[in-house]
C-alpha cells in the first residue's frame, strides 16, 4: 500500500517547481496553475474567476505572449486544437513560444473529465538539437559537395542517378547519360599553372549549370571529369544538348589574368533503358569518351553496343 504524504508537501511542491502546472476541470476551467504556468499565458491566476482554456489561449494570443501560433485565425487554431486535446489520457507534444523558448507539455487526462498540464521548458536542448542537425547538415553537404567547384561530387552523383533510376524504372523510359572530360587539361595546368587550371575547372561548372536544365543532374566525377545525367531526353534530344554543350566550352572565353587559356572538350554519350544500372551506363559513355578522345577531341559520340 502507497505511504500516505501529506497534500500540503505536494502543493508546495506544484508551486515551488521550474515547472509550468496546470489542472483544468471537466468543463475545461482553471482550477489551479503555479506562477510559472501563468506567466507562460501571461495571466494572473484567480480561483474566484477561474478562465476556460480557450480564453488563455485567447488572452495570451492578444498580448502576443504565450504559444507562437502562426494563424490570423485564432479561432480555427482553437477548433484544431479541439480535434486534439482531452482525445487520450496522456498526450506529450513540443510547442515554442512567441519569446522562442521552447516547453515540453504534456497532458494527463482523468476518468472524471480533470486534466493536469505539465509545461517543462526546454529551450536548452531544443538549441543543442538543432545546433546538431545543423552539423550533420554540413557535414552531409561537405561530404556530397565537391570543393572546388561547389558541384555534386562523385558521390553525390552516383547517388542522385540510382535513386532517378529506380524512380524512372517504373515507368520504363530512356535515359541518357554524359560524360564530358576535359582535352589536354595536363597541359593547360603545365602552361598557365594549377591556379589557373582550377579557375578553368569552376567556369566549366558554371557553363554546365548555365547550359543545362535545371533539372538535369550534374557532378565533378574526377579531376578534370564531369558528368551529366538528362532525365527525359531522346536520343536525339540528347545529342543535341551534347552537341550544344560541346560548342558552349569551345566558344566560351577562360581568362586567367590576362592570358587566354583554350579549352575544348570532350563527351561520351548514351541513351539507354533506364531498367540499366548505374555502372551500365557509366561504362557505356565512358567507352563512347575514349571514342571521342581517340578520334580526336572536341567532339560527342554516342555508345554503339558492339553486335
Ligand atoms: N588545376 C587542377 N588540375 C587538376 C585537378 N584535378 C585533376 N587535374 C589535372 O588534370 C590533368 C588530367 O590530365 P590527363 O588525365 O593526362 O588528361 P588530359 O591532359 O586532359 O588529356 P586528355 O584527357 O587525353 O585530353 C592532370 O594533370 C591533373 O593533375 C584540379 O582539381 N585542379
Amino acid at each position: 500500500m502507497k505511504k500516505q504524504i501529506k497534500l500540503e508537501l505536494i502543493w508546495t511542491f506544484l508551486e515551488v517547481s521550474k515547472d509550468g502546472y496546470a489542472i483544468f476541470d471537466a468543463d475545461d476551467k482553471l482550477i489551479y496553475s503555479n506562477d510559472v504556468f501563468a506567466d507562460i499565458f501571461c495571466f494572473t491566476f484567480d480561483p474566484n474567476h477561474p478562465i476556460s482554456f480557450d480564453q488563455t489561449v485567447r488572452n495570451a494570443y492578444s498580448k502576443k505572449r504565450g504559444i507562437n501560433i502562426e494563424t490570423d485565425d485564432i479561432e480555427a487554431w482553437l477548433g484544431y486544437v479541439e480535434t486534439v486535446r482531452r482525445q487520450r489520457e496522456f498526450r506529450l507534444f513540443e510547442v515554442d513560444l512567441v519569446n522562442g523558448r521552447w516547453m515540453l507539455f504534456s497532458e494527463q487526462l482523468l476518468p472524471s473529465g480533470e486534466l493536469l498540464v505539465q509545461a517543462k521548458d526546454i529551450t536548452t536542448q531544443k538549441l543543442l538539437e538543432n545546433q546538431l542537425s545543423n552539423s550533420i547538415q554540413t557535414l552531409n553537404d561537405l561530404a556530397l559537395t565537391d570543393e572546388l567547384t561547389q558541384l555534386p561530387n562523385r558521390r553525390s552523383f552516383v547517388q542522385s542517378v540510382e535513386s532517378e533510376l529506380s524512380r524512372c524504372a517504373r515507368k520504363n523510359g530512356d535515359i541518357t547519360m554524359l560524360i564530358l572530360d576535359l582535352d589536354h587539361f595536363k597541359s593547360i595546368n603545365d602552361t598557365f599553372g594549377h591556379p589557373a587550371g582550377d579557375e578553368v575547372l569552376k567556369k566549366v561548372s558554371q557553363v554546365l549549370l548555365t547550359t543545362l536544365r535545371q533539372y538535369d543532374i550534374i557532378g565533378r566525377i574526377g579531376g578534370e571529369e564531369f558528368a551529366v545525367f538528362l532525365g527525359t531526353s531522346s536520343q536525339l534530344e540528347a545529342s543535341e544538348i551534347a552537341e550544344r554543350l560541346r560548342m558552349q566550352i569551345a566558344a566560351t572565353e577562360f581568362y586567367y589574368n590576362t592570358e587566354l587559356i583554350p579549352l575544348t572538350t570532350s563527351i561520351g554519350m548514351t541513351t539507354q533503358s533506364c531498367k540499366n544500372s548505374f555502372e551500365q551506363l557509366y561504362s557505356s559513355a565512358d567507352e563512347a569518351l575514349y571514342q571521342a578522345k581517340a578520334q580526336g577531341r572536341n567532339q560527342v559520340r554516342t555508345y554503339t553496343p558492339t553486335p
